[in-house]
């Protein structure tokens, strides 16, 4: 078998998610090495993602690494992944999800209702950021930005009473003992693609499908198909706070839930869910279109 390439960011959670792969592949025989690269999402560190270009920038170096043939795959968290691929470019499989769920990390609080009135919790997702205001409107809610080590000092050096992450980042990396309270899904709900992993590959590697397909979760690329199909049905970027999460009822319902707030804050945030049997792609993106819909006609507003 020829030896595989894998490009990666070099943040220790990319690392980390690059090395799952390579050990996944190693185990099935496959030589595999990594390429540790920098990309522009990683550069700037002191804005706001929305306001630079958003998700994109985490990819774009990778893709360049693919196409110019250094590397065969790239592997992605699915939350980073664009909705639509540049031309050349396609997903050819989402693994096995970790767990989807937002996290409460804090020195002080063991939960999101013991915080003190007006405390300062640091997250720089406009979802989280909508959805914290929902349940608890008198907190001060400022930005953090930074690789997931960078947020968790910026917290210990108190300039936060608590910060927001995901939890499947923080397990990835060994710092599960760090969280004091998970959110479940119907109080905080997820970002589309949350907690899975994506490989990207050049649309013209047909070759490399086969040593892929025992990585892939069918079950779990179903769920992010629809999850995603509601992010680009309302013009998904990262300065739209909107989350969409998708569940199994059983081995063929599939059930989501979306919602979406006011960039402002000002409107009521708009919760909706639709259920159906999935078991194809196009299904599964029918069923976040409907859930789209449903936004819409509750009177969610759509960028552009
Ligand atoms: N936006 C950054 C990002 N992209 C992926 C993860 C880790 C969790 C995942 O795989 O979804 C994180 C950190 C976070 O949101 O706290």
């Amino acid at each position: 078998m020829t030896p595989l390439v894998i490009a990666t960011r070099e943040s220790r959670l990319a690392l980390w998610q690059a090395r799952h792969v390579q050990g996944l592949l190693e185990a099935r025989g496959h030589t595999v090495s990594l390429l540790g690269m920098t990309t522009r999402g990683d550069q700037i560190l002191d804005r706001s993602l929305s306001k630079v270009g958003g998700k994109g920038l985490f990819v774009k170096e990778l893709e360049l690494a693919l196409e110019e043939r250094r590397a065969d795959l790239a592997v992605h968290s699915l939350k980073d992944v664009p909705m639509d691929l540049p031309e050349g470019f396609s997903l050819a499989c989402v693994l096995t999800r970790e767990d989807p769920r937002d996290a409460l990390v804090s020195p002080d609080f063991p939960s999101l209702q013991a915080l003190p009135k007006g405390a300062v919790v640091g997250t720089s997702s406009l979802r989280r950021m909508v959805l914290l205001r929902a349940l608890r409107p008198d907190l001060q809610i400022e930005p953090l930005r930074g690789n997931l080590d960078t947020r968790l000092r910026k917290l210990d050096e108190g300039q936060y009473a608590a910060i927001v992450l995901a939890a499947a980042g923080l397990k990835r990396l060994g710092l599960e003992e760090r969280i004091r309270a998970v959110f479940e899904p119907d109080e905080m709900l997820p970002a589309a693609g949350q907690g899975a992993l994506g490989i990207e590959v050049r649309t013209d590697r047909a070759d490399l499908l086969a040593a892929l397909a025992p990585l892939a979760s069918q079950a779990d690329f179903l769920a992010t198909a629809a999850e995603r199909a509601v992010s680009r049905a309302m013009g998904g970027s990262c300065s739209v706070p909107l989350a969409a999460h998708a569940r199994w009822q059983d081995s063929e319902n599939l059930r989501i839930d979306a919602a979406w707030g006011d960039a402002e804050g000002q409107a009521d945030l708009l919760r909706v869910h639709a259920s159906a049997a999935v078991s194809t792609m196009g299904e599964a993106q029918a069923l976040g279109q409907e859930a789209a819909r449903a936004l819409r006609e509750a009177g969610a507003r759509v960028p552009g």
